[in-house]
């Protein structure tokens, strides 16, 4: 129900109450004029009567009293008037008239009592006010009653009824009533009249103001509210629609730079507050993202948190992650959550010829939810799901001006409308997750760097440096023997000199190669120097140690180095050394097998020498 039409009926059941009391108080105000106005006229009646009466009696004409009483009656609404004589009277001057004598029940009581009686009655629709008043014998009056009547002071004499007819006062009455309902329901009209008018302004804002509300709940803040009045009404009005307009310009303003960022446009039929509100919420997630991932230590922790992102919060349960690798090379990084998984989703051809990956290729997001089989290289899993297919999308995450890496989500045909809602938010995560990863392929890089050999791709001496303290604890715990062997190529100064520093480095790969080929995975093989190379055999004793690096010795003397314009043959020389058999340390082992390189040098090189401690005693001074 509307304001005014509560107000209306509000005032409405009002003006019923008023009416109803005004009309009860009328009636009630009437009735006591009408009883206290015709008892004071009886009064006044009676009194005439008896003074007429006694007037009579002195004057000799009481005979004549029955003429009087009827004239009496010409009075206007004086309906009748009778005297009665009391059985006093009756005793001492006869019964008189007849109609002295009939005397009805109220009458008697009065002649009884001498209290008078009023009564107010209805005869026949007239209402009719009765009053019948004692005549009191009294010595102190004018003239003396006791002089005449012979009974005593106080005695009743005789009573006079009174009727007077209420009519006329009852139709002046009730006109006058009439005319004050009237009136009054005129004045309350015009009250509820003036009040719709001054209540119609309110009602009508009122409901523009919640139809707005409504329209701005649905995200719409173009509406505004007719201002109609210049009071506070009014004011509400203006007040409001600069609210509006004002939210309107900063919602208008925040979603078209919130679109900006997420490349993503709130559809027509949308509640644009609410698209705003989420767009909002998903850029600061991923900002949260991006500062959690920063503090991650490896890529591969990124891509577990952003596999569980996809899952938990997308929904997206298929899923690969691929790295680049060189210019041709994809590395799947993770693939359903799992790091390091099989390719899966896509031709495996992918992972050595990385251009047959439309979005690596391309460098453009793949869209295979509105286009399934856009991509000939998605190979989903058709098994059992020829109702539902499977449909892709992948996004290439540009690094470095290239693309670093490629992220594929996969969901059914079912849920394909659903993914493409989310992709946008999806991507925010990636735009936040390019640079970080990039950053931390660069350290990763960088650290790999620094500790391999570039021109071998053999570890390093700082590898062996912030190895060396995991080896031991590994050889303490499984209780196994280290064999050092320094590897040192004979008179490589020679071939230097003689063929030039280029050949030298050639020579220098070919003995990593020979040597990355005589080891097991097991063992480590470190450029330990210019031309100087470090082994450690892991579970092996001296006879396995010497017998590995005699093999090492045979196939480089057996070894022909291709060089512009022909071969070479060079030799080795290598010292071994056991941990822990020859000392408790590492690095006193290590000098040891350089005790035992330097004697292989001393005797001809080309040759295998196994550490004996009285090497170290001889050449004391010298190390
Ligand atoms: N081409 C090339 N030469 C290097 C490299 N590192 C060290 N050398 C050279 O290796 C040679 C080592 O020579 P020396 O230590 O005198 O020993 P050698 O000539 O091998 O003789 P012996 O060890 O006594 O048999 C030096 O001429 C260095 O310049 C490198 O990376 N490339």
């Amino acid at each position: 129900m509307t304001l005014n039409r509560k107000m209306t009926l509000l005032l409405g059941l009002v003006a019923i109450g008023v009416l109803a009391m005004l009309l009860l108080i009328s009636l009630v105000a009437f009735r006591s004029f009408s009883i206290l106005s015709s008892t004071a006229h009886v009064q006044t009646a009676a009194e005439i009567v008896r003074v007429h009466l006694t007037e009579a009696m002195i004057t000799g004409v009481i005979d004549k009293r029955e003429q009087f009483l009827e004239r009496l009656t010409e009075i206007r609404d004086l309906r009748d008037a009778r005297v009665v004589r009391s059985p006093l009277v009756v005793d001492q001057f006869g019964v008189g008239l007849a109609r002295e004598m009939v005397a009805d029940e109220i009458e008697r009581r009065v002649l009884a009592d001498g209290q008078p009686r009023f009564e107010l009655t209805d005869e026949r629709g007239e209402p009719v006010f009765r009053g019948t008043i004692p005549y009191i014998a009294t010595a102190l009056g004018t003239p003396n009653c006791l002089q005449c009547h012979h009974v005593e002071e106080g005695a009743v004499l005789g009573a006079v009824t009174i009727e007077l007819s209420l009519a006329a006062l009852q139709r002046q009455a009730i006109a006058a009533v009439i005319v004050v309902l009237l009136a009054v329901t005129l004045i309350i009209l015009l009250a509820i009249l003036g009040a719709r008018r001054l209540i119609g302004p309110i009602g009508d804002t009122a409901g523009a103001i919640g139809a707005l509300v409504q329209r701005a709940l649905r995200g719409d803040f173009k509406g505004r509210v007719t201002q109609r009045t210049q009071d506070e009404i009014g004011q509400i009005a203006a007040h409001t629609n600069q609210l509006v307009a004002f939210l309107d310009q900063g919602l208008a303003r925040i979603s078209e730079r919130v679109t900006q960022l997420m490349g993503r446009l709130p559809q027509q039929d949308e509640n644009q507050l609410q698209a705003t509100i989420d767009m909002v919420d998903g850029l600061a997630d991923a900002a949260r993202f991006k500062a959690t991932i920063e503090e991650d230590e490896t890529k591969t922790e990124i891509y577990d948190r952003f596999g569980q992102l996809l899952m938990d919060d997308f929904g997206v349960h298929r899923f690969s992650f691929y790295e680049t690798q060189g210019p041709k090379r994809l590395i799947p990084m993770a693939v359903d959550g799992e790091i390091g998984g099989s390719c899966h989703w896509c031709d495996p051809q992918i992972l050595v010829r990385s251009d047959t990956c439309r979005a690596k290729r391309s460098g453009h997001p793949v869209d295979g939810l509105r286009q399934p089989g856009i991509c000939y290289a998605f190979r989903p899993d058709e098994a059992g799901r020829s109702s539902d297919p499977l449909r892709h999308y992948c996004f290439p995450i540009i690094q470095s001006g290239a693309v670093g890496s490629v992220i594929q989500l996969v969901t059914t045909a079912a849920d394909a409308d659903a993914l493409q809602d989310r992709i946008p938010y999806i991507q925010i995560y990636l735009r936040e997750m390019a640079p970080v990863l990039e950053a931390k392929r660069l350290t990763e890089t960088l650290r790999e760097s620094a500790l391999r050999d570039a021109m071998t791709g053999l570890n390093n001496r700082r590898f062996l440096e912030e190895y060396v303290d995991t080896l031991i604890a590994g050889a303490r715990r499984r209780n196994i023997r280290l064999a050092l062997l320094m590897v040192d190529l004979d008179y490589f100064k020679m071939v230097n000199d003689t063929y030039g520093h280029d050949i030298g480095d050639t020579v220098l790969k070919g003995l990593a190669g020979i040597l990355k080929q005589a080891l097991r995975a097991s063992d480590v093989l470190v450029r330990f120097g210019g031309e100087e190379f470090l082994i450690v055999l892991q579970e092996i004793d001296a006879d396995g140690a010497l017998a590995v690096a005699e093999k090492i010795r045979a196939l480089v003397a057996n070894h022909r180095f291709r060089i512009a314009g022909g071969t070479l043959q060079k030799t080795v020389s290598i010292g071994v050394a056991l941990f822990p058999d020859d000392s408790e340390t590492f690095w006193q082992t290590l000098k040891y097998a350089d005790v035992a390189l330097y004697r292989a040098k001393e005797d001809g090189r080309d040759r295998v020498v196994r550490f004996t401690p009285d090497m170290w005693e001889a050449g004391a001074d010298i190390y």
